[in-house]
């Protein structure tokens, strides 16, 4: 299975989970800081404040992304660094940060692909109603046009926002991420804030010549437990409708406004039902969609649903009325999540489908396993295997027409994997955290053969 000549194979990471060195050189507080220290929030009372230490070791983790032969790296921009409380004056030195990567990632021959947002919010905002408030889409487009102007001569590729869904409806929702609310109708003005945000920002990237802008989401195909291993498999009615009800508010809730300018009625009604549309002011479907190049798809597992009596008073989901979630028949990863890779080709396709208008790229893929280092290897065959059978998912896709730009696995490092702390590893290159020694796995080596051949 050859890719197409132009196929852009990379990794990807986040602020909060590499960097380390959250009060240096003038770096605020995020509402992660807040958030991880608060005892009982995230597992074994793990913190980003050391994480992979990459602050300070970039160069040398670069030198690795260069061994394996990236040709794209992904990596987000802590907002904190930049502007400490999140309004107001630039930081030079925060900003001189990643000044610093983007140039040795150039260096290395290696493209930088900017997140603007992956979930680490001044805390300073937070405080004034954080993504709940209005304001706090205005002042991200001030942060993302001040991003821009520093690093638009070399940066091409810009994503506003990682997973607004997860933002929204993790951190205001049922509070599992930070900032820990658990409001369903504070979530839903959170999700319709960041998607202003969204669309403020991307107009301010492109009138400052941004050449490539997307939105990152995470998605999946919806399935009833039949249709995990049988595309072919009918639901019943009710099964029917419970899978629209959760693409709609997983998937439709956003790309339908960034992409199309409109709301799902499902929305519409739930954001009634929960706390009013209030929030939601003319002219606002408009801003948010701000033309975007290309929808950055986070894949990891299916979603699988079917009908029932809906959630318990779970904050995550309102609007899932009728809905009950259930277990896929399939083998999991140490994340409990489901493997099933032809869920990835059954997204991209209908996603392709559903939004042709817009590029595709895989901004996310991979799987946490139980690692071990024996001689200084890490012999991870099941992840080998997971990469291996969703990459397979990728190329069919691109075989029946999805316009897919490229591919980026999650994720370059072991790191801080958000409530699960650090006992979750997702990486492709393996890190103590005692002694920061970073040790590629098996699947790096793998990965490095798959880019050189540009296929399997
Ligand atoms: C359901 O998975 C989500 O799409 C998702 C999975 N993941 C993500 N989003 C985030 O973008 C990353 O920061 C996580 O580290 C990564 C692994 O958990």
């Amino acid at each position: 299975m050859i890719f197409p000549e132009d196929f852009v194979w990379g990794a990807a990471t986040a602020s909060y989970q590499i960097e380390g060195a959250v009060k240096e050189d003038g770096r605020g507080q995020s509402i992660w800081d807040t958030f991880s220290h608060a005892p009982g929030n995230v597992a074994n009372g793990d913190t980003g404040d050391v994480a992979c230490d990459h602050y300070h070791r970039y160069q040398d983790d670069v030198g690795l992304m260069r061994e394996l032969g990236l040709a794209a790296y992904r990596f987000s921009i802590a907002w904190p660094r930049i502007q400490p409380d999140g309004w107001g004056s630039i930081n030079p030195r925060g900003l001189a940060f990643y000044d610093r990567l983007v140039d040795a990632l150039l260096e290395a021959d290696i493209s930088p692909y900017v997140t603007l947002y992956h979930w680490d919010l001044p805390q300073g905002l937070e405080e004034r109603g954080g993504w709940t408030d209005r304001d706090t889409a205005f002042r991200f487009a001030d942060y993302a046009q001040a991003v821009h102007d520093k690093l638009g001569d070399r940066v091409g590729d810009w994503a506003t926002l990682n997973e607004p869904w997860v933002s929204a409806y993790l951190g205001y929702g049922n509070g599992v991420h930070a900032p820990g609310q658990r409001d369903p109708a504070a979530a839903m003005r959170s999700a319709h804030h960041l998607l202003l945000g969204h669309g403020l920002a991307a107009r301010r990237l492109r009138d400052g010549g941004a050449r490539r802008i997307m939105l990152v989401v995470n998605s999946a195909p919806v399935l009833t437990p039949a249709q995990v291993n049988d595309p072919a498999a009918v639901p019943g009615e009710a099964d029917a409708a419970a899978v629209h009800r959760i693409h709609t508010l997983l998937t439709r809730q956003f790309l339908d406004p960034a992409v199309n300018g409109t709301y799902p009625a499902e929305v519409l009604e739930a954001a009634e039902r929960n706390g009013g549309a209030g929030h939601i002011k003319d002219g606002d479907l408009e801003l948010i969609n701000a033309p975007i190049d290309l929808v950055g798809v986070n894949y990891y597992n299916p979603c699988v649903v079917e009908s029932g009596p809906g959630l318990p008073a779970d904050a995550a989901w309102p609007g899932s009325e009728g809905v009950r979630f259930a277990t896929a028949d399939a083998p999991t990863t140490a994340m409990g999540w489901p493997i099933v890779p032809d869920g990835l080709s059954r997204l991209l396709v209908r996603l392709s489908r559903d939004y042709p208008r817009v590029g595709l790229m895989v901004t996310e893929n991979g799987a946490a396993f139980e690692d071990v280092v024996e001689n200084g290897r890490v012999h991870d065959a099941d992840r080998v295997a997971y990469l291996n059978g969703h990459l397979r998912e990728v190329w069919r896709a691109i075989e029946a027409g999805a316009d897919l730009r490229g591919y980026l696995v999650w994720s370059l490092l072991d790191n801080f994997e958000w409530a699960e702390g650090y006992r979750r590893r997702f990486g492709i290159v393996h890190v103590d955290f005692t002694t920061q020694t970073r040790v590629l796995k098996d699947s790096a080596v793998w990965y490095r053969d798959v880019i050189a051949r540009n296929g399997l």
